[in-house]
C-alpha cells in the first residue's frame, strides 16, 4: 500500500480519506479500534485476579505480584512497538502484526479457562494444573506484548490522519479517543465480572472464566477487523529506518566529540547536541533536541501515575471499609473504580465544551502545560480526600490487641446467670445465654477467673495468647471444660461478613443457609466462620427432626456469633430465641464519601492525561511521533514502580498518613515541575523539519548549481581544446 504525501510542502494529505465535519473518516476506525481493544484489556484485567486465586488456586500474595507484573509489562512493552513502528514496520503493519499476536494470547487466556481440558476425574477442578498455569502465562506474555506494542502506535497513527491545518480537530480527536477507551473499559468491568458469575462446562458446572476471556478475545478479533477495514483510507507514514539506533549513535558522537574539545580553546556551541553536527544532519539534531526537551519534562511526571494507580489498590482496600448501600444498589467495593470511567465520559465533554472555551474567553492561556499542572493539583486534592475519608473510618474500626495485649468475650452457653470476675474488674454478670457486650482488655496472658452459677463457684487461672482476640465461652455446668476460641483480628476481606455459630444445646445442631453451609455443631461447639455478603440470609436449624429459622440483615464488613441457647424450642422460627455476639460492628461510612476523591482524581485525569497524551504527539518530530508516545507510557510503569518503593520505605503506621504523605510528595514534583514547564517553549516540528529541508534543498540547488556549472566549464574548456586542436592541426 502506498504512502499518500502531499507534494506542497508542509501540508500533508488524509490518504483517500473522505472527510467528515472536518475528520477524515478513517480515524472513525481507529476510535472504534480503541473502543474494541480497551474492552478487551480492561475485561480480562477485572477478572485475573479472581482467575489467579480461585482457578489457578493461587494465594493472594502470589496473585497480587503476578497481577502487578503484568500491569507494569503492559506499560514497558510500548517501548518496543514504538522502535519497531518508527524505525521498522511502519505504524500501521505494527498494530496489524501485534494485534495478531494480541488476540492470540486472549485466545490462550480463554482456552487456559477451561477446566474440563485436563478434569479427567471430572469432578470440576481440572486435574494438570501446570497445563493451565503454562498457557495462562504465555497468554499474558502474548497480551502485554500486544497490548503494550500497539498502544503508542494507535494513538500516534490516529495523530497522523490529521493534516498540519487540522490541529483543532487533531486535539478534539485525542478526547474522542480517551472516551472510547473509557468507555471501552466502563462496559468491560460491567459485564466480565457477570460472566464470570455464571457456571459453566461439559463434565461439570463451575464459575465460567473461559466466558470471561473469551469475550474479551472476541472483541480483540474485532478491533483487528475494524482496523484493516479502514486500511484503503489511511494515511500510512513510511518507518524512516532504524531511527532509535540513529538517535543512540548521534547522541553517543555528541558526548564523546564534546568530551574532546573540553578546553577553553575550543569556542563553545549553543546547545551540547550541536557538538554532533561534524558528522549528523543538522535535521536529526534538531529532532534529537526537540525528543530531549519533551523526555526532560517528563522526568516529574512518574509521581502523577503513582498516585493515580493507587485508585484499584489502595482506594478499593479502602471501600472494603466502607458502607456500599446505595438504596437501589448495592456497590461491592471494587466495582467502585468503575466511577472513574464514568467521570471521565462526563467530564471530557464539559471540559472541551465548556470548561476550557469559558478559560479562552476570560483571556486566559490555560496551555497544554499548564493544564497538566493544574491535572497534578486535583490529584493530589483527591488524595487530600482520600486521608479525611480515612481518618472517619479510623474513628469507626475496632480496636484490636496490640502484641502484647489479650482482648476477651465471655458467652455464657448455661441457662442460669453466670457471674465473672476477671482478674480484679467488675463483675460481670451474664444471663443464659448472654455475650458480654465488650471485649474486655488484659496486659497478660495469664487471667484468673471466679465464675459463680447458682450454688456453683469455680476458680480457675486461664492462659491466652496475646495479641489474640477470643472467647471464653462458660458450659451449663461450670465443672466443665471451658472452651477458649478465637475471634477474628482484622476486618473480613472485600466487605465481607464473617459469621459462625455456638451450638450451646445438648444435641448436634445442622445449620445452613442459601449461601453458607455451617455442617453439624457438636453439643457446645462451634462452626468455622464462614463469609457471606451484605443483605438478608435466612438460617435453617435443624436438630433430629425439629427445625426452625433464623434470618438476619447483614451490611459490609462485620463479624457475628450467634449462639444457639441450651433452651431453644425449635418453634416456626427460632428469631427471638439466637443470641447474636456483633463481635466486629458492620462499615459505618458511607462509600459516597470516596466520590469527591474519584470526581478529583479523575479531573486531574482529564487534564493531565487526555492533555499529555495530545502534547505528546504534538511535540514530537515526525519520525518519533510513537517513540515519545511510548516515552509517555513509560512515566506510567514508572509511576507504579515508585508506589512499592515509597509505600516498602515509608512504612506509614496510619494509611491517612500515607495519603497526605503521597499528595505532599506530588506538590513538591508538581512546583518542580510547574517550573520546568515555564521555561519550555511550544514547537512546531513540521515547520522547524520544513526549514531544514528547505535548507537543505537550497544546499542542493546550490550544489547542483555549481555542478552544472562545472560540467558546463569542463566542456566548454573541451569544446574550446577541441577546437584549438581543429585550429592547431
Ligand atoms: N481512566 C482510565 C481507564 C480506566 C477504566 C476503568 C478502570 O477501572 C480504571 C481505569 C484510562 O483512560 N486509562 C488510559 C488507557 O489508555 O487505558
Amino acid at each position: 500500500m502506498a504512502d499518500k504525501e502531499d507534494p506542497k510542502k508542509g501540508k500533508r494529505s488524509k490518504g483517500t480519506s473522505k472527510e467528515v465535519c472536518g475528520y477524515p473518516l478513517s480515524i472513525f476506525f481507529i476510535v472504534v479500534n480503541e473502543f474494541c481493544e480497551r474492552f478487551s484489556y480492561y475485561g480480562m484485567r477485572a477478572v485475573l485476579v479472581l482467575y489467579f486465586k480461585y482457578f489457578l488456586r493461587w494465594d493472594d500474595d502470589l496473585a497480587t505480584s503476578i497481577y502487578h507484573t503484568f500491569v507494569a509489562l503492559c506499560y514497558l512493552t510500548p517501548i518496543l512497538g514504538a522502535i519497531v513502528a518508527d524505525s521498522w514496520l511502519g505504524k500501521f503493519k505494527t498494530i496489524i502484526y501485534l494485534s495478531i499476536v494480541y488476540a492470540i494470547g486472549q485466545v490462550a487466556m480463554a482456552v487456559s479457562a477451561i477446566h474440563d481440558i485436563t478434569d479427567t476425574d471430572r469432578d470440576g477442578t481440572p486435574d494438570n494444573m501446570t497445563f493451565h498455569v503454562v498457557l495462562s502465562m504465555v497468554g499474558l506474555l502474548l497480551i502485554a506484548l500486544g497490548t503494550g506494542g500497539i498502544k503508542p502506535c494507535v494513538a500516534a497513527f490516529g495523530g497522523d490522519q490529521f493534516g498540519d491545518h487540522q490541529e483543532k480537530q487533531r486535539r478534539t480527536f485525542f478526547s474522542v479517543f480517551y472516551l472510547c477507551i473509557n468507555g471501552g473499559s466502563l462496559l468491560s468491568t460491567i459485564i466480565t465480572p457477570i460472566l464470570r458469575a455464571q457456571n459453566c462446562g461439559i463434565y461439570s458446572k463451575q464459575k465460567c472464566y473461559s466466558l470471561a476471556f473469551g469475550v474479551p478475545a472476541a472483541l480483540m478479533m474485532v478491533a483487528l477487523v475494524v482496523f484493516i477495514l479502514g486500511s484503503g483510507m489511511y494515511y500510512k507514514a513510511k518507518p524512516q529506518g532504524n531511527i532509535m539506533l540513529d538517535v543512540c549513535k548521534c547522541i553517543g558522537f555528541a558526548i564523546k566529540n564534546r568530551y574532546r574539545h573540553r578546553g577553553n580553546q575550543y569556542p563553545k556551541r549553543k546547545h551540547w547536541m550541536d557538538w554532533a553536527e561534524e558528522k549528523y544532519e543538522k535535521l536529526l539534531i534538531a529532532q534529537i533536541k526537540m525528543v530531549l526537551k519533551v523526555l526532560f519534562l517528563y522526568i516529574p511526571l512518574p509521581m502523577f501515575w503513582t498516585l493515580f494507580d493507587q485508585k484499584g489498590s489502595r482506594w478499593t482496600l479502602q471501600a472494603t471499609t466502607m458502607n456500599g448501600d446505595f438504596g437501589l444498589l448495592v456497590i461491592q467495593p471494587d466495582q467502585m473504580q468503575t466511577v472513574n470511567p464514568i467521570l471521565i465520559l462526563t467530564l471530557v465533554p464539559v471540559m472541551d465544551s465548556l470548561i476550557y472555551p469559558l478559560i479562552k474567553k476570560c483571556g486566559l492561556n490555560f496551555t497544554p502545560l499548564k493544564r497538566m499542572t493544574v491535572g497534578m493539583i486535583l490529584a493530589a486534592l483527591a488524595f487530600v480526600c482520600a486521608a479525611v475519608v480515612q481518618l472517619q473510618i479510623d474513628k469507626t474500626l475496632p480496636v484490636f490487641p496490640s502484641a502484647s495485649q489479650v482482648q476477651l468475650k465471655l458467652l455464657n452457653m448455661g441457662n442460669k446467670t453466670v457471674t465473672v470476675q476477671l482478674q480484679d474488674n467488675e463483675p460481670a454478670i451474664l444471663a443464659p445465654a448472654q455475650v458480654s457486650d465488650e471485649y474486655f482488655v488484659f496486659d497478660t496472658d495469664q487471667i484468673t477467673v471466679l465464675a459463680t452459677a447458682g450454688s456453683t463457684t469455680v476458680h480457675r487461672g486461664i492462659s491466652f495468647t496475646k495479641g489474640k482476640r477470643q472467647k471464653l465461652l462458660l458450659p451449663l455446668d461450670l465443672n466443665k471444660e471451658w472452651v477458649q476460641i478465637d475471634d477474628l483480628n482484622s476486618k473480613p476481606e472485600e466487605g465481607n461478613n464473617a459469621i459462625r455459630f455456638v451450638n450451646g444445646k445438648n444435641a448436634e445442631v445442622n445449620v445452613s443457609s442459601a449461601v453458607a453451609n455451617f455442617g453439624i455443631i457438636q453439643p457446645f461447639h462451634y462452626s468455622n466462620y464462614s463469609l457471606i455478603k451484605n443483605g438478608k440470609v435466612t438460617f435453617n436449624l435443624q436438630s433430629g427432626s425439629e427445625s426452625c429459622e433464623y434470618s438476619r440483615d447483614f451490611g459490609f464488613g462485620s463479624s457475628f456469633t450467634f449462639l444457639i441457647p441450651n433452651n431453644l424450642t425449635f418453634g416456626q422460627n427460632c428469631q427471638e430465641e439466637i443470641t447474636s455476639a456483633e463481635d466486629i460492628k458492620p462499615n459505618s461510612v458511607h462509600m459516597a464519601l470516596q466520590i469527591p476523591q474519584y470526581f478529583f482524581i479523575t479531573a486531574g485525569e482529564v487534564m493531565f492525561s487526555v492533555t499529555g497524551l495530545e502534547f505528546s504527539y504534538s511535540q514530537a518530530p515526525s519520525n518519533m511521533k510513537a517513540v515519545l508516545q511510548a516515552g509517555w507510557l513509560f512515566t506510567v510503569a514508572i509511576g507504579n514502580f515508585i508506589v512499592l518503593i515509597v509505600a516498602e520505605l515509608a512504612k506509614l503506621p496510619k494509611q491517612w498518613a500515607e495519603y497526605v504523605l503521597f499528595a505532599s510528595l506530588l506538590v513538591a514534583v508538581c512546583i518542580i515541575f510547574s517550573i520546568m514547564a515555564y521555561f519550555y517553549t511550544y514547537i512546531d516540528p513540521a515547520e522547524i523539519e520544513a526549514q531544514f529541508k528547505k535548507v537543505d534543498d537550497d544546499d542542493e540547488d546550490d550544489k547542483s548549481k555549481q555542478q552544472k556549472a562545472e560540467i558546463e566549464m569542463v566542456k566548454r574548456d573541451s569544446v574550446s581544446s577541441s577546437e584549438d586542436d581543429e585550429k592547431s592541426k
